[in-house]
């Protein structure tokens, strides 16, 4: 600078990322390091179709069928904490972080999250937390970079085998069990076409999103390739 004072450094342009992707493709764990490394907010919105599942187990409502759980979908209040380092889940004001990864939320959340008004409701919820994201934010789910944000400027889909999908939840859940690996192949295989399968908002690629194949890398390398994508789009900008 001409009269020798230091530049201003002006903050980088907020950038939206959507994510998505199959159930455990690593879509949780990239999104929020990522978030995290890039000083950006993060967003889980499989949290809040599990919330409003669990809300509509709680309060009695048969999950199978459509009609109760729309008449009923707008009365649960639910908050979410887009903070990569400590995300947070509410539902009328009461943690349910732990109650929403039940087995019991497992299984049901895909019918209770193809119902349109749930997503009517949800993805109106989840397009206001985007636009408050003032530095941006990594949005995960399935129909992000189709539906909720078509406008992102990066989308990504994750992908990685059955096999792997399955190792990596099998190791969280019970160890090395070869029964209990099968078993949960199948659980994710059966909800997986339960989400890409529903009529309103399928979990789908979006035309314009980059497909990373997760099968073979290590979460650190996912991490690292998404962060490569965000920096090459905010240099192009
Ligand atoms: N590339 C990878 N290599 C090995 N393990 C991974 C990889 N990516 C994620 N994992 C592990 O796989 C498990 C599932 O990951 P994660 O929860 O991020 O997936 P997800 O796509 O968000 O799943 P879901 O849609 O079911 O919530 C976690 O234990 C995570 O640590
Ligand atoms: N954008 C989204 C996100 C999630 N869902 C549904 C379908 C999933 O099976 C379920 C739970 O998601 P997870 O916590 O496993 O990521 O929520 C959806 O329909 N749309």
């Amino acid at each position: 600078m001409e009269n020798g004072a230091t530049p201003a450094r002006t903050a980088p342009a907020a950038v939206v990322v959507a994510i998505d992707g199959p159930s455990g493709t690593g879509k949780s764990s990239t999104s929020k390091a990522v978030a995290a490394q890039l000083g950006l907010s993060y967003l889980d919105t499989g949290a809040q179709y599990r919330a409003m599942t669990w809300w509509m187990i709680t309060n009695g409502i048969d999950v199978t069928d459509a009609a109760a759980v729309a008449t009923a979908a707008a009365k649960p209040v639910l908050v979410s904490g887009t903070d990569p380092a400590h995300p947070t889940i509410t539902v009328d004001g009461a943690d349910a972080s732990g109650p929403i990864r039940t087995q019991e939320v497992t299984s049901r959340v895909s019918a209770v999250s193809a119902v349109p008004e749930v997503r009517t409701l949800v993805t109106e919820l989840q397009r206001s937390i985007a636009a408050a994201a003032e530095r941006g934010i990594v949005v995960e789910g399935r129909d992000i970079g189709t539906t909720v944000l078509p406008d992102a400027d990066l989308k990504i889909f994750l992908t990685a085998s059955p096999e792997a999908r399955a190792a990596r939840r099998s190791g969280e859940l019970t160890g090395k069990d070869a029964a209990g690996l099968a078993a949960t192949r199948e659980a994710l295989i059966k909800r997986d076409a339960a989400d890409s399968g529903r009529k309103t908002s399928p979990l789908a690629k979006a035309g314009d999103a980059v497909e990373v194949d997760t099968t073979e890398l290590t979460l650190q390398q996912v991490i690292e390739c998404v962060v490569t994508l965000v920096e090459e789009k905010r240099a192009a900008a």
